[in-house]
């Protein structure tokens, strides 16, 4: 097991790893789910008197997610009603300076991550610790905090080289979704298990299909059902419009699809009908057969929504991954809103997760109490209900030892 923030000693200055990966609007940071859950870690460290310098991502290099943190330290600012400063920097002279002049229940944001080489190849984790990003900033501070639960799967300097270099400990976060998303076979269900999954991460999501034990059925929705629409014939699932959701994927992952479409054609449920926008901009729906290759489907159609609504209430437990379409714009909102209703009101067990995904919850008025546990982690939680190991979860531990 790995050591909690309840084993710190007070005033220590602490590198802190969170999770602050949000959606952008027009280069405009959302706040999702995740700023809050942290700064309730970051509050619990702050009065503890504390200097905090935060390490994050967002985005992936390349994609119009790819910004900078300045206004994550912000939206954290706002809620620790407190100020949050930002370095421009993430371990070079001027964050090594802004570090230096951090004292005790200060906060500050250090620039992405992911803008230093060095962070995001997966490499081995002693290869991690070798860096110079992590033999700069480690000597830095007196302990590593880890609260990215939901980036615990990625095998990237800020997450698996610091463990290795410096006592190491698991923020609030880390430690309440680890204990939350356990195997789905070590829970055994009496009854139907469903999985709905969704969203735009196919590649996390289709080995989910293979490796996990304990789910009857699947749902697929999002740019991971249209993949596998594609897979059966269909003429969707293809980057129109300057997206770049389907071919890379597509490419990667189409023998896998087609072989999980033939071994699992019985509990694989597909969308029959999808929706787009209109004439008039107004919400439009399709029976899949007459599905166009030019057209983007931005949810799935209502009927779709309908069987999987049925799905759920006749389950004992229901695990969400991913959003079934683009629930952020209204109109595109009901696949993943039907079933997220008919979960809320049904008593089966269930989860879910997704950075994006969670926000549902609050963006239409349903109440986190009629869900067993809402996850802000996306990949990370799914690869929890299969068992698999987290790579900085084992770092972790690793270094309680
Ligand atoms: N048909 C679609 N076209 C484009 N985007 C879609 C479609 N369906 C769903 N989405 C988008 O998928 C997003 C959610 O999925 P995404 O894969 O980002 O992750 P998530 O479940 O929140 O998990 P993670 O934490 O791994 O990011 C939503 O923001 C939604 O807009
Ligand atoms: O949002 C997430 O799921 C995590 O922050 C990991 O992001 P990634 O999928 O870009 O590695």
């Amino acid at each position: 097991m790995f050591k909690t923030i309840d084993d710190l000693d007070t005033e220590q200055q602490l590198l802190v790893r969170l999770d602050l990966n949000a959606p952008v609007e027009d280069d405009v940071v959302q706040d999702n789910r995740r700023f809050a859950r942290h700064a309730e870690t970051l509050r619990e460290l702050l009065a503890d008197g504390h200097a905090v310098a935060v390490l994050a991502h967002q985005g992936r290099p390349g994609r119009d997610t790819f910004v900078s943190l300045e206004q994550h330290a912000a939206i954290l600012a706002d809620h620790l009603d407190r100020d949050v400063d930002f370095v421009a920097d993430t371990f070079g002279e001027d964050a090594l300076a802004a570090i230096d002049d951090l004292e005790g229940g200060e906060a500050l944001v250090l620039e992405n991550a992911r803008m230093c080489d060095e962070e995001l190849p997966e490499e081995a984790p002693e290869v991690k610790a070798d860096t110079e990003f992590v033999r700069t900033l480690a000597p830095e501070f007196d302990a590593y905090v880890n609260d990215a639960y939901s980036a615990a799967h990625r095998s990237h300097a800020s997450l698996v080289g610091f463990p290795r270099v410096m006592d190491a400990y698991a923020g609030r976060v880390m430690e309440q979704e680890y204990t939350a998303n356990s195997s789905i076979q070590e829970r055994e269900f009496d009854g139907t298990v469903t999985m709905a999954l969704g969203g735009t991460k196919a590649e996390d999501l289709i080995p989910v299909i293979e490796s996990v034990d304990g789910v009857d059925q699947f749902c697929l929705g999002g740019i991971v059902g249209e993949l596998f629409l594609r897979a059966a014939g269909h003429d969707v699932g293809y980057d129109v419009e300057g997206t770049d959701f389907f071919d890379d994927q597509w490419d990667d992952q189409r023998e896998t699809i087609e072989r999980i479409l033939e071994e699992y054609e019985d509990s694989l449920y597909l969308a029959t009908d999808l929706a787009y926008e209109g004439a008039d901009d107004e919400r439009a729906e399709v029976d899949v057969e007459g599905l166009e290759k030019e057209t983007s489907y931005l949810d799935v159609g209502s009927d779709t929504a309908e069987t999987y609504a049925d799905l759920v209430r006749e389950s004992e437990a229901v695990f969400v991954k991913g959003a079934l379409g683009v629930f952020e714009d209204e109109r595109f909102a009901d696949g993943t809103v039907t079933v997220l209703e008919a979960i809320a009101e049904t008593d089966c067990f269930s989860v879910v997760g997704g950075g994006d995904t969670s926000r549902a919850i609050g963006m239409y008025g349903l109440d986190e109490d009629d869900f067993g546990h809402v996850s802000i982690a996306g990949g990370a939680y799914v690869r929890a209900l299969t068992g698999e190991p987290l790579v900085a979860v084992e770092a972790l531990e690793a270094a309680a030892e």
